[in-house]
C-alpha cells in the first residue's frame, strides 16, 4: 500500500490537509516537522538557531527516509524536503506525490497569521521581507516541486475540505 506525500511551500496547507485526507482514505498520517522535533528533542527554530540549517536538513532527510518506508501513510512534508534528491526519488517510488500550490500573497498571509510560525518557520534567507523570501525561494524550488509531483492542486481561495476532495479525485484518476 502506498505512502502519499504532500509537498509545497510553507503555508501551502500540507499539515492542514494531511489529517482529513488520511481519514477519507483510512490511512495514518504524520507531520514530518513533528517527527523532526521529536527526534531532535527541540523545536525547529531551536534546531536552526543552535545547530544550523545543514543539521536540520540532515535530520529531515533521515526522517523522510524512514517515513517513506512505511505503509498506508500520508506524510505532510516540510516545505524544503524536496531539496534532497534521494528524498524526491523515494517519494515517487513510495506513491502519489501531491504538490499544494498557492500564490505568494496567499502564502505570505497564511505564514504571517499562523501561530506556529515562530517555533516552526525560522528565516531561511537574509531577505528584507517575508514576501521577498517567499518569492526568492519559490523561484529556486518550483522546478523541484514540479519534478517531484505526480499531481498538482491549486489552493488559493479553496477550503481544506475542497482541497481534500480534489486530491481524492486526482487519486481516483491515477489508480
Ligand atoms: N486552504 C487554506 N485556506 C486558508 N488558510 C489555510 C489553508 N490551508 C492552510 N491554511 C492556514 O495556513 C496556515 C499554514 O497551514 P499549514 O497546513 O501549516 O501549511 P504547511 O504545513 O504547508 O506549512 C495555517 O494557519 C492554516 O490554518
Ligand atoms: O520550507 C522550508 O524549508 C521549511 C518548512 C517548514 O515546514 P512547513 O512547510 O510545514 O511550514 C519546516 O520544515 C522548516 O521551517 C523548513
Ligand atoms: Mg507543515
Amino acid at each position: 500500500m502506498p505512502v502519499i506525500t504532500l509537498i509545497g511551500y510553507r503555508g501551502s496547507g500540507k499539515s492542514s490537509v494531511a489529517a482529513p485526507l488520511a481519514e477519507r482514505l483510512g490511512f495514518d498520517w504524520i507531520d514530518a516537522d513533528d517527527e523532526i522535533e521529536r527526534v531532535a528533542g527541540k523545536s525547529i527554530t531551536e534546531i536552526f538557531a543552535e545547530e544550523g540549517e545543514p543539521r536540520f536538513r540532515q535530520i529531515e532527510r533521515e526522517v523522510m527516509q524512514s517515513l517513506l518506508g512505511r505503509d498506508k501513510l500520508i506524510i505532510a512534508a516540510g516545505g524544503g524536503a524536496i531539496l534532497n534528491i534521494e528524498t524526491r526519488k523515494e517519494m515517487r517510488e513510495a506513491g502519489p506525490v501531491i504538490w499544494l500550490k498557492a500564490s505568494v500573497a496567499a502564502l505570505e498571509q497564511r505564514i504571517t497569521e499562523d501561530v506556529t510560525t515562530s517555533s516552526r518557520r525560522p528565516a531561511l534567507t537574509s531577505s528584507a521581507s517575508q514576501r521577498e523570501e517567499i518569492q526568492n525561494l519559490l523561484d529556486q524550488r518550483e522546478p523541484l516541486y514540479r519534478e517531484a509531483a505526480t499531481s498538482t492542486v491549486e489552493t488559493d481561495s479553496k477550503t481544506v475540505s475542497q482541497i481534500v476532495d480534489e486530491i481524492m479525485t486526482s487519486l481516483d484518476s491515477t489508480d
